[in-house]
């Protein structure tokens, strides 16, 4: 019961609500109405119930009984057969009232936390081999906010994490890591879901990291997604047609790679063609993360590789050429080889090496090359050598290659530390890429890409077609939107490459059976 000065309190309050409003109501009507609302007996019941519950909130009392409308109504049968006192009928009445036995159900529901959510059986139709990974999240909510937002992927059903709200519960919780992190695995008693922190960083909580058991059972099930097509493949491509138009221009008396502007319908259609191949045949699950370790790099020894992939017409070249003009002592490209016949202002070894088919083929028998393809009935490669070429002046080798590429160099001899370029916004491309005139020098004046809105879509998807493949193998992002900054993030990226103590390099680099070597630390590439 509210004490005789708390109800005079509530009685107060509520006058001075009406002598406030008095001012505002006109009408006699409203404030007839809006009195006899606030002076209504049950509205005071429902403040003293209110302050009762604050009060036993602060005490948070634990429940003497959890079946008190059973343990009543046993009570009820004993009493009529065994007393007929007044007081015992009263209360025997009272014990088969409608509203006490809600009262005692309701406690009763209240002492069981019954009134907490219930959660859905398992579905049928999930696979038995998957029971393991399957696991039951129950959110309760409470006066924080979780921060979290969920939502149900219409296409496959999944229950996937939206957003985070930076700062909010889950947040703080570190629920996510981030591509780049580098993790020290601190529990691996799960077989399906290792433990992981931070490297150097025990305080925080440790989140979850699928085991490589479970991962290897993603991939058993993974099922090839063949239902991306190309929209307009008019005619069948050769393996490996290269998109680009070769030009050979000089820059500042270094020379562009050939994997250089596309030109023609065909190489447009080439580049499409080979995005919906890669989509069809490597659609190997990714894994979330892999194993790394220490690498301190001897001022002696020779740079990283670096290896720039990107969608065409994303800038890769561009942003090539940039870092060649900002120090050519330190940064250099490889010279292609092609059958093509020498023009007169070229020069063999500067230009490109000029071989016969007959020596293209046999190099390609080989694996001399990294990448090669034909354009116009000639053929067009980077060598293995060439880029030991440029690393053996003691220079940076930039490779621009496709992703699929990559393996080639993706060992310890050249430990490639991979930059993706990747498109913006579409907005932002549409704004950046109209001033593409602006920024190209006088000599490229004539080679200037004008894009078409189909250009920008054919991006886009490339670069996430690209992402979801090969991901994994990307050390770097860099979003191309505005030039100049996108080539002072890739410069000072480099930079701090080149200047760290200690780099994180994939153990497979060095070890023969990574995991069974080591088993402590985990880069991790994408997971939520
Ligand atoms: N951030 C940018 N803003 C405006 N224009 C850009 C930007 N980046 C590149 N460009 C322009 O876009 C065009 C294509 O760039 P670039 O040749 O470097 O693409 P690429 O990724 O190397 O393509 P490909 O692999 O097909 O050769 C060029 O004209 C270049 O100047």
């Amino acid at each position: 019961m509210l004490s005789r000065t708390e109800h005079r309190g509530v009685c107060r309050l509520l006058s001075s609500v009406m002598s406030g409003t008095e001012s505002h109501t006109d009408r006699e009507e409203d404030y007839r109405f809006l009195h006899s609302m606030l002076m209504e007996k049950k509205l005071h019941l429902l403040f003293k119930i209110h302050e009762r519950l604050k009060r036993f909130e602060k005490r948070s009392p634990i429940p003497v009984q959890e079946h008190a409308a059973s343990l009543a109504s046993d009570l009820a049968e004993e009493l009529i057969y065994q007393d007929c006192r007044d007081e015992v009928k009263e209360l025997v009445a009272l014990f088969s009232k409608p509203n006490f036995k809600g009262l005692l159900s309701v406690h009763d529901a209240v002492a069981q936390r019954d009134f907490e959510p219930t959660l859905q059986p398992i579905p049928d139709d999930v696979l038995e081999e998957d029971e393991d990974s399957v696991k039951i999240v129950s959110l309760v909510k409470t006066k924080d906010p979780l921060g979290a937002t969920i939502k149900r992927d219409k296409s496959t059903g999944a229950i996937v994490v939206a957003r985070i709200m930076r700062g909010g519960a889950a947040d703080k919780s570190a629920v996510a890591f981030e591509r780049g992190d580098v993790l020290q695995i601190v529990s691996m008693d799960d077989d399906t879901w290792w433990q992981a922190c931070h490297l150097g960083d025990n305080n925080t909580r440790a989140g979850l990291i699928p085991s490589q058991q479970l991962h290897e059972r993603r991939v058993a099930l993974h099922r090839p997604k063949a239902l991306f097509k190309p929209r307009r493949v008019k005619r069948p491509v050769l393996e490996d047609i290269v998109h680009g138009a070769i030009t050979g221009i000089h820059i500042a008396g270094l020379r562009r790679s050939f994997r250089l502007g596309r030109q023609s319908i065909l190489d447009g259609e080439a580049a499409r063609s080979r995005r919906w191949r890669t989509g069809v045949h490597s659609s190997v699950c990714p894994p979330t993360y892999i194993e790394v370790i220490p690498y301190h790099r001897d001022p002696k020894e020779r740079h990283r590789l670096v290896v720039l992939v990107g969608p065409s017409g994303v800038g890769v070249n561009e942003l090539k050429r940039r870092l060649l003009i900002s120090d050519p002592d330190h940064y250099g490209v490889t010279v292609p080889h092609t059958t093509r016949e020498k023009r007169r202002q070229e020069n063999e070894g500067v230009d490109y090496h000029f071989v016969s088919i007959h020596m293209f083929e046999e190099d390609i028998l080989n694996n001399r090359f990294v990448e090669y393809g034909r354009h116009r009935g000639h053929y067009y490669g980077t060598s293995l050598d060439s880029v030991h070429r440029v690393m053996a002046e003691g220079k940076v080798c930039l490779l621009h290659v496709h992703p699929n590429k990559i393996k080639h160099v993706y060992t310890s001899e050249f430990k490639p530390y991979v930059v993706f370029v990747k498109p913006p916004h579409i907005q932002e491309l549409r704004h950046t890429r109209r001033r593409a005139e602006l920024i190209c020098t006088e000599e490229d004046k004539n080679s200037v890409r004008i894009f078409s809105e189909e250009d920008f879509e054919d991006m886009i998807n490339s670069a996430e077609t690209m992402e979801s493949q090969s991901g994994q193998l990307f050390d770097k992002v860099i979003v191309n939107g505005d030039i100049a900054v996108a080539f002072r993030e890739l410069k000072a990226a480099l930079e701090k490459v080149e200047e760290a103590e200690v780099q994180w390099i994939p153990a497979e680099w060095i070890c023969s059976s990574p995991t069974k070597s080591r088993r402590s630390c985990g880069q991790l590439d994408s997971w939520i």
